[in-house]
């Protein structure tokens, strides 16, 4: 199994309609790619379909198994702690009942609080995720990711609700984590500005394919 993000051949048609033909695609580890395009050209939709939350035909290969998504408006949960969120990334790993009942492995605790950490959050565990502000919300969202283990990053405009100073301190974190950690980070991006600064190589999808450029 290849470390990084392979995509061939891939196929995609929603409400019966193709969204995106033959798309081929790799991502390194080290690597952070731009997927830029026009609204509705497909960006959501491939990284959704890269997931495998969306049914498709092709060939879909994440090392690490499966790949972690951060989304646009972060999806925490607003009533649990910033460590709770966090930990929602252990889940795969650890099954349903225990988590359901509040008992967190102590290592997985101390894992999610290293993973705040690392994402620049140290100490901000126990606050309740609605009280934190958006860029602290997408810091979480990637410290979940972190705590899932996953090699590949799929980032669906992650910066799109944030100031530009947030915005660029969250891709700049993305670029310290593909670098440090060796993750292999595809982040669907409207600025053509920051993509030029953060990412090491930029696609664009439109009218269902992919180039490089
Ligand atoms: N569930 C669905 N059923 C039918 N068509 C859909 C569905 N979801 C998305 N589409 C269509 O698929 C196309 C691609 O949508 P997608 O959200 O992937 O685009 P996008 O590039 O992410 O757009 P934006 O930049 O506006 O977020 C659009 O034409 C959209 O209308």
């Amino acid at each position: 199994m290849p470390r990084g993000l392979v995509v061939a051949g891939l196929d995609l048609a929603l409400g019966g309609r193709p969204v995106l033909r033959g798309v081929g695609l790799a991502v390194a580890p080290g690597e952070v790619v731009a997927l830029e395009g026009p609204s509705g050209a497909g960006k959501t939709s491939l990284l959704r379909a890269a997931a495998g939350l969306l049914p498709h035909r092709g060939t879909i290969r994440a090392g690490g198994g499966r790949p972690a998504l951060v989304f646009q408006q972060h999806a925490l949960a607003g009533r649990l702690s910033a460590r709770d969120n966090v930990l929602v990334g252990a889940l795969g790993r650890l099954g349903f009942w225990r988590p359901a009942l509040g008992l967190w492995p102590a290592a997985e605790r101390a894992a999610a609080e290293a993973c705040l950490a690392r994402v620049g959050l140290a100490g901000l565990g126990p606050r309740r995720a609605a009280h934190l502000s958006g860029g602290q919300r997408q810091r979480v969202a990637i410290a979940r990711a972190l705590l899932q283990r996953a090699q590949v990053l799929l980032a669906d405009e992650p910066v799109a609700s944030l100031d530009p100073q947030n915005a660029e301190a969250i891709l700049a974190l993305l670029r310290a984590l593909a670098r440090e950690e060796g993750l292999a980070i595809l982040v669907s991006l409207h600025q053509p500005e920051l993509a030029r600064r953060f990412a090491d190589r930029r696609l664009r999808i439109e009218e269902g394919q992919v180039w490089e450029g």
